[in-house]
């Protein structure tokens, strides 16, 4: 029987090719430039050392965080934030405080772990319990306020209310043109699109960069580290680019499964995301070849494989026997054989410097993961179009972050404790996991479902909703938006709960759920090139800020 014919995912080839990357180069691994920024950062620290009051020490840690500096300050930037907290500053009588510094403060305290209560925008609320519409004359407040709303837990109606009235000032203002200063307005057309707490910091860093360096009132020495700072920082990623990018030709996967995306860099700027820290090299190294066999093996399931050899591939996957690897196609056996030697490279790594062995945790990992792509797979074939909590049930899993956020607990947290890396076991249970999960695979389906269903694929969230309640188009993609911010409010919920993971992990976690946000927000970014992501990965990887 003739097997029906293959799909292909039309993927154009990678825009930036390993000549193209090996060419990278910069002067600023120069040390002169380090010992610049050192004694810049001195003179930010005496900046914020000089700030008396409250307002003004939130002001700066704002800008610090947007810039992509705020990794240079973590202690001072704790100790503010702890005494602003404690005495409670915020919190006095509605007149001598606004709206703007109210709201700065809810969403900096909050962001920091610390659960101001929504009952400081009280005071902005008239006898009906309804905010004062003259709220609307101070567009910085209102837009502060905006931003704060999306740091609610659920059941907090006040934060619900805030980004409803705030949401509609600001389109309202927009759409009069009543917004007449240039730069305030780019910045509302921006937060309206993605507010500032589902932005990955690094990428949308250049962004901030360029608006703070067209301000006047701009503090040279703040906007001369964030240059300079921005321009190291690249550097190095350029020098870790460069190391992938000779794995990934040395595998030559992409000659041998052209039905693949070859999407390297693209896979390389969803870690520069993932883990902030420039210290965090080795990581994002080891995390980028992760996204790259994940990329290459979704493709085998979703375009490639015929049923029959997806079943094969998951077959031999669950049993992690060579003999099964026999029995699959030639370009399986490749597929198989790069994973099972990323996978001993990883457990070898984590042993001799950890001591411990993890290989049974990555290849669970891998095998729920592909008994999610095979599930699909079955689904797709078959023509069935599942109930949009049964197609969530597997997508949430076939989107990979368990996969991904194992291996980022494993690359950062040392000491790795083997009773916390026990917890996986039960990873359907730790909800930082299953909230990242989600806003990645709702994210990702809202960016990428409409060329995967031109080309064949499961149905996903959207066409799940349409399906089971006839909704039209628009209304199951507002559905999918709408369980997109109920997981948020939950994400937000467990960053204040005294969860078992440190810090760095729940922040990569909720950072791989903007990031997606961030790859998807003006497409396919991942998977079909558009200008917008052309030109941001420009700006990150291979143009220096002059
Ligand atoms: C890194 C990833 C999140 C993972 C592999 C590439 C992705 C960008 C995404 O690709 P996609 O084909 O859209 O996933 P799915 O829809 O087939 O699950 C799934
Ligand atoms: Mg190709
Ligand atoms: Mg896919
Ligand atoms: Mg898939
Ligand atoms: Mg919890
Ligand atoms: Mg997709």
């Amino acid at each position: 029987l003739e097997s029906p014919p293959r799909r292909t995912g039309n993927y154009k080839p990678t825009l930036w090719d390993f000549d193209r990357i090996q060419s990278l180069n910069s002067v600023y691994t120069e040390e002169k430039y380090t010992t610049r920024a050192s004694e810049l950062i001195v003179q930010v620290k005496k900046l914020l050392e000089a700030e008396s009051d409250w307002f003004g020490q939130l002001e700066l840690i704002d800008q610090l965080q947007k810039l992509g500096l705020s990794y240079h300050f973590n202690e001072e930037i704790n100790q503010i934030l702890n005494s602003i907290y404690l005495e409670q500053k915020y919190y006095g009588k509605t007149e001598d405080r606004d709206l703007y510094s109210t709201s700065l403060a809810f969403r900096l305290l909050r962001q920091h772990g610390l659960k101001v209560s929504q009952d400081v925008f009280d005071g902005f609320k008239n006898e009906k319990g309804d905010f004062e519409a003259r709220l609307g004359d101070n567009i910085e407040g209102v837009l502060q306020m905006y931003e704060a709303s999306f740091l609610l837990v659920e059941g907090e109606m006040t934060m619900e209310a805030a980004r409803v009235f705030s949401t509609e000032i600001l389109q309202k203002k927009l759409d009069e043109g009543g917004v007449d200063d240039e730069q305030l307005s780019a910045l509302l057309r921006r937060s309206l699109e993605l507010p500032l707490h589902w932005c990955v910091q690094r990428p949308n860093a250049r962004w901030f960069i360029q608006a703070y360096s067209a301000r006047s009132d701009a503090n040279p020495a703040l906007l001369d580290l964030a240059k300079l700072d921005f321009n190291i920082v690249q550097a190095a990623h350029q020098n870790e680019l460069k190391q992938i990018s000779r794995w990934w030709k040395e595998t030559r996967m992409a000659e041998k499964l052209p039905f693949a995306r070859d999407r390297l860099v693209e896979n390389y700027i969803w870690n520069i995301g993932l883990l902030f820290e420039p210290q965090y090299g080795h990581a994002r190294i080891m995390t980028t070849k992760l996204f790259v066999l994940i990329t290459v093996i979704d493709d085998v399931f979703d375009v490639y494989g015929t049923l029959e050899e997806t079943q094969l591939f998951n077959d031999t996957i669950l049993r992690w026997d060579v003999e099964s690897i026999e029995k699959l196609p030639d370009y399986m056996q490749i597929c198989y054989l790069a994973l099972d030697n990323f996978i001993n490279e990883m457990a070898y790594d984590v042993l001799k410097e950890q001591g411990i062995l993890i290989i049974q945790d990555l290849r669970k990992s891998w095998s729920d993961l592909c008994s999610a792509y095979a599930k699909e797979a079955e689904w797709y074939h078959m023509g069935y179009t599942p109930t949009l909590d049964e197609y969530m049930s597997v997508s949430w899993i076939s989107i990979s972050a368990h996969t991904i956020l194992l291996w980022v607990f494993v690359l950062i947290t040392n000491p790795l404790e083997k009773e916390l890396l026990q917890k996986w076991d039960n990873y359907h249970q730790i909800d930082i996991i299953r909230c990242s999960a989600f806003v990645l695979r709702l994210a990702d389906d809202l960016g990428t479902s409409p060329f995967e269903l031109k080309r064949g694929d499961v149905p996903k969230a959207v066409e799940c909703h349409m399906n089971e309640t006839g909704a039209s188009r628009e209304e199951a993609k507002q559905h999918v938006w709408t369980m997109l911010w109920e997981t948020w409010k939950k994400m937000n919920e467990e960053s204040f709960g005294n969860s078992p993971f440190s810090k760095d992990f729940m922040r990569s976690a909720a950072d791989l759920g903007r990031q997606a946000q961030y790859m998807y927000q003006h497409g396919d970014g991942h998977g079909i090139r558009n200008r917008e992501m052309e030109e941001r990965i420009l700006g990150l990887i291979f143009d220096p800020i002059v």
